[in-house]
């Protein structure tokens, strides 16, 4: 089974489809690109430049200590070495100890970790001994012993990078085994093993595939890592040693002469400095490019917007939210397109369409968490004032705090290494130093949310809990500050048919508790009913409907609401609902 497990928002392109994306994606990623460009021209002046170069790096000339000149770029050192010459060897040395040391730590972590993590248990906690026996191992212990085992004194590159490799290993198989225990109870693993995958198919094609833009990011860390062990180690005589040389050995060979000599300390250092940051730039353009999601989630950024931050409240009505010709556009694709939307003090609008119609991104737009690429327009007015525009700090007066926004998932709202209690108390401080009473606010907030013995789970981790009761933390978690709007984006899509039911209720309970006004998003018309008292039908992009409840169920007046009305046959309509469609036959 060959299925693709990292999703990806590109087209497949044919042939080697996945391959071909990331190829693209890494194009734009100007950074990565030039870093990798960069390491690309240092590999190949490694080679090429020493055969024609007039000096070897290990030549001795008549030209002692010069500075830089034109027979020499870079000077030559006290025994009128050629510093180009040898910064040229150290090039070639250090690329190569650096690559190898990579390739061995992450062979070696990646099949380790990865094996721990799915098979669990035993494996698991044989795998973790050994790499707690592995970080007691003393690094520079061991490589002189191996150095004085060699009789030529110091090792050869090969042995001082295996060592390298087989010593440096366990922060690539802990991240990778942390990671891997999370994957593999989700469904995708079990729907492959269900379709007859066997173990090492579910570990090469489902689980690493899903790791890689980890790995990525370990292993460029790594490199650097390795290019400076290596520098530490021919200092002090256990890694490369003379006539050979590495940049790590010229940088420490030339330490005594900074004040003297510099041009023997500042090149082969600028250049470690340019090789590890190439590094990064190339790893960090790398795991974008393997990581569609990566690229995107950068919440903390406001999108670019066309309008001005700071247009003063005028006549328009207030209401609490009040958004206008509202549109987004990714790239050349306009997916909202000029949206209009009121919500008045305590009251909520239910924002209903099928998947992909721009529910979330309008939601997104409201609270000015756009992804990067996306571009809005239009404006969003809360209580009065525009919010298009607002720098960081400007918003952190409204996020969390006046505005609410309850997730999709609740796995991915609640952090999973801090207790419940602890995320409690991270929100409150946002607001001031820690009230005295704060355990008995958090009990009463849970106590809100329908949560039996809330005292009892104020130390437990997200993950001991069921779906529901971690969606119902999130509800109550959104009402920490009291705020006067809750979005909630599709809150109840993630939990199962009965959970939803109780996290509704809960919602609707919570949210009249604080009067705040809601804007709810869903696909599902049937949920709708007993909250709502505004509907905005939206699709591709647009609210073709937006009318009272009432009127939406029961006279909707465009042929797309009826067709969702259509497509939720078991409606299960609110009391409130129910009296008006009486009244309505009345009426009638
Ligand atoms: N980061 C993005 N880059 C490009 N297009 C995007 C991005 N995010 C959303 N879109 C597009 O915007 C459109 C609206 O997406 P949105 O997530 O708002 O839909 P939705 O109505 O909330 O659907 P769902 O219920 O499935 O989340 C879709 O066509 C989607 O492909």
């Amino acid at each position: 089974m060959a299925t693709d497990t990292v999703p990806t928002d590109e087209p497949a392109t044919g042939g080697n489809g996945r391959g071909r994306v990331i190829l693209r994606r890494f194009r734009r990623h100007k950074l990565g690109v030039a870093g990798l460009a960069v390491l690309v021209l240092l590999a190949l002046v490694a080679v090429v430049v020493p055969l024609v170069w007039p000096y070897g790096h290990g030549e001795i000339t008549p030209d002692l200590s010069q500075p830089p000149s034109a027979a020499h770029p870079m000077g030559t050192d006290t025994l009128g070495r050629d510093l180009f010459a040898q910064t040229l060897r150290g090039l070639q040395q250090s690329l190569l100890i650096a690559t190898t040391v990579t390739v061995v730590a992450c062979l070696i972590g990646v099949t380790l970790g990865v094996i721990a993590g799915y098979f669990g248990r035993f494996v698991d906690a044989a795998v973790m001994r050994l790499v707690d026996l592995t970080l007691t191992l003393p690094t520079i212990a061991i490589a002189a012993f191996l150095g004085s085992v060699v009789p030529t004194g110091g090792v050869n590159w090969l042995a001082l990078s295996l060592v390298l490799g087989v010593l440096m290993w366990t922060p690539v198989s802990r991240l990778v085994r942390g990671i891997v225990l999370s994957l593999r109870s989700l469904p995708f693993v079990d729907a492959a093993r269900v379709m007859g995958a066997g173990n090492l198919q579910i570990m090469t094609r489902h689980l690493i595939p899903n790791v890689a833009d980890h790995i990525i990011v370990a292993a460029t860390l790594l490199f650097g890592t390795a290019i400076l062990a290596e520098s530490g180690l021919s200092f002090l005589g256990f890694g490369v040693q003379p006539p050979d040389t590495s940049l790590g050995l010229l940088v420490s060979n030339a330490q005594s002469a900074v004040l003297t000599r510099p041009w023997l300390f500042y090149f082969p250092g600028l250049l470690i400095v340019v090789i590890v940051l190439a590094v990064n730039y190339a790893g960090e353009g790398l795991r974008d490019a393997a990581n569609p999601k990566a690229a995107l989630a950068n919440p903390l950024r406001t999108a670019r917007r066309r309008r001005d931050a700071d247009t003063p409240p005028d006549d328009t009505p207030r209401g609490v939210l009040d958004v206008r010709g509202l549109t987004v556009d990714f790239g050349d694709q306009r997916v909202v397109k000029g949206v209009d939307l009121h919500i008045d003090d305590g009251e909520v609008l239910a924002l209903v369409g099928e998947s992909g119609s721009g529910k979330s991104v309008t939601a997104l737009s409201v609270v000015g968490l756009l992804p990067p690429d996306a571009v809005g327009g239009g404006s969003v007015r809360f209580d009065g004032r525009e919010l298009t525009g607002l720098n960081f700090s400007q918003w952190r007066e409204y996020r969390g705090r006046r505005i609410a926004v309850i997730l999709q998932d609740p796995s991915t709202t609640l952090n999973p290494v801090l207790t419940i209690a602890t995320q409690f108390k991270d929100s409150m401080r946002l607001a001031g130093p820690l009230p005295a009473d704060h355990r008995d606010r958090i009990v009463a907030l849970l106590d809100g949310v329908a949560i039996k013995d809330p005292a009892r789970l104020l130390d437990s981790y997200p993950h001991q809990l069921s779906g529901g009761m971690r969606q119902r933390i999130a509800i109550a978690l959104a009402m920490v500050h009291d705020p006067d709007l809750i979005i909630a984006d599709e809150p109840t899509t993630a939990l199962d048919v009965t959970v939803q039911a109780q996290v509704m209720s809960t919602l609707a309970l919570a949210r009249e508790r604080t009067g705040a006004a809601m804007l709810f998003i869903t696909h599902d018309l049937s949920l709708v009913a007993g909250i709502a008292d505004q509907v905005a039908v939206m699709r591709a992009g647009e609210v073709v409907e937006h009318a009272d409840v009432d009127t939406v169920f029961y006279r909707p007046r465009h042929e797309y609401t009826r067709s969702l009305l259509a497509l939720a046959p078991s409606l299960a309509l609110a009391p409130a609902s129910r009296s008006a469609a009486a009244d309505i036959e009345e009426d009638s």
